[in-house]
């Protein structure tokens, strides 16, 4: 095995030059120049490579397409002339109390109709996202077991079913974790014999180590997810190991998993920096993802575990992720500690990520990353994916009414801008009904 220090020796890792290339890319040298910005020239994430008509053209050497694989998730405007039509009869616009109906703004971007009021150049903000993103809850994982006063089982099953009833497909149940590290998921059999009549919807759980692994099994587990890390000093604190050791665990439970066709995910902290090691290089993001991958990990989600990340450190580190792991098997999951998670989602879309981790209410923090907030709240993702009409099956509005439910157990307010607003307007509504 590789050691960490040199993970560039394994075979189709981006060479150094590459990352160099494009760490410039997303520091100074990619920013649009004013005369840019102002006809809105070049696209700075796609760089000069998306054109009007949305074909993508490679006459800069600097930003090939093995640089930049994300290019093949660009859209094909010409399929979704059949359904302009019928789109452009809708108009889709958030109602007062932040529910979503389907029709739309004649001012708003649609991937289905272009507006022709709306300049040609405009959609190539835009044209290179997804047109439908996975959302992985993990408020009641994540979220919950941050929290200093433990929170009742009865309630973290209810919020199960509250986050499935608003259409979410995926939600990360808790943790077969040991009770001493996290007290507050404890209770993760209970839990699972709470939801275990949920249909429909997948449940992951985290599992360090094959103990976790069986004990998840027994209770019923479906799902698991494994959870390395880029940075030792993070490993060492939050599962008392060192990277390579937890990948040779990781590898002992997506053996067994794979036995009993069990689907496994597999997470990565500190993508962006750790607390202690400081700031991570891609290359090793990189490495610790092709090993999950190439063990068996379905999915590989990247942890910007204390939020610290911007769209200038996230690229360049998606760029060697996306280099060694498909696109479509790779989430990102971002914290909000510097209130940059939307903008780091964004730049993710417009590289080609469909896969978002998010948090009910941005619950949630890391108990082995000291000052980390919640994850970014999934009420914010849906209200941004909607903006952008992109698909995701939520039901924003019956989200709003899973996170009110948690907020009012643990006695605060939430941290979704949106929930908020949309309360404000309510509590406005009420108050002229007076
Ligand atoms: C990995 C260990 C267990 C090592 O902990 P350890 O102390 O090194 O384990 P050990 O093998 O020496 O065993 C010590 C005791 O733990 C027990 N034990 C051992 N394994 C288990 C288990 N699975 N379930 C229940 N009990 C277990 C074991 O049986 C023994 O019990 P004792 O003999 O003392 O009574 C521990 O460090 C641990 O549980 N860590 C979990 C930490 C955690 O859950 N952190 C939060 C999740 S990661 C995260 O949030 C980041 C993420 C994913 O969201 C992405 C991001 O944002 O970055």
């Amino acid at each position: 095995m590789s050691s960490l220090e040199e993970p560039l020796g394994v075979d189709k890792l981006p060479s150094m030059s590459t990352i160099d290339r494009i760490q410039r890319f997303s520091s100074g040298t990619c920013r649009p120049r004013v005369d840019e910005i102002g006809s809105m020239g070049d696209f700075w994430l796609e760089g000069r490579n998306c054109s009007t008509s949305n074909s993508c053209n490679d006459d800069d050497d600097e930003y090939t397409a093995e640089t930049f694989p994300w290019k093949r998730q660009t859209r094909d405007f010409s399929r979704d002339e059949s359904l302009n039509q019928k789109a452009s009869t809708k108009t889709r616009k958030l109602k007062k109390f932040g529910k979503i109906d389907d029709s739309f703004s004649e001012y708003q971007y649609s991937p289905m109709f272009k507006n022709k009021d709306i300049p040609n150049s405009t959609y190539k903000f835009l044209e290179c996202i997804p047109r439908f993103v996975k959302i992985v809850e993990v408020g009641p994982r994540d979220g919950l077991q941050n929290e200093k006063n433990s929170v009742p089982t009865s309630v973290k099953i209810e919020l199960i079913h509250r986050l499935a009833s608003s259409g979410l497909s995926v939600i990360e149940a808790t943790s077969f974790v040991s009770p001493k590290w996290v007290p507050q998921l404890a209770d993760a059999k209970e839990v699972m014999q709470g939801v275990h009549r949920l249909r429909g919807v997948r449940l992951p759980v985290l599992t360090p180590n094959l103990k976790g692994f069986e004990a998840a099994i027994a209770a019923g587990a479906k799902e698991v997810a494994v959870f390395a890390s880029a940075s030792e000093s993070f490993s060492k604190s939050n599962i008392n190991c060192s990277v390579e050791e937890s990948l040779a665990r990781y590898r002992a439970v997506t053996r067994a998993a794979k036995e009993l066709s069990i689907p496994v995910r597999g997470y990565i902290s500190c993508v962006v920096e750790c607390p202690v090691d400081g700031p991570t290089p891609p290359s090793k993001v990189a490495y610790v993802a092709k090993e999950l991958y190439d063990m068996g990990c379905f999915e590989i989600s990247l942890g910007d575990t204390t939020g610290v990340g911007t769209p200038g450190t996230v690229v360049p580190m998606l760029a060697a992720v996306i280099a060694v792991v498909p696109i479509d098997k790779i989430a990102v999951h971002f914290h909000d500690t510097y209130g940059q998670s939307l903008s780091n989602i964004l730049v993710s879309l417009q590289m080609g990520i469909s896969i978002i981790d998010s948090s009910v209410a941005g619950l949630g923090g890391c108990p082995y990353a000291k000052g980390a907030t919640g994850n970014v709240a999934t009420e914010d993702v849906v209200y941004m994916l909607n903006g952008i009409g992109v698909k995701t099956n939520i039901d924003l509005e019956k989200l709003m009414l899973a996170g009110d439910f948690i907020n009012n157990h643990l006695q605060r307010p939430s941290s979704s801008k949106t929930s908020i607003a949309s309360n404000r307007s309510t509590a406005d509504a009420c108050l002229q009904d007076i």
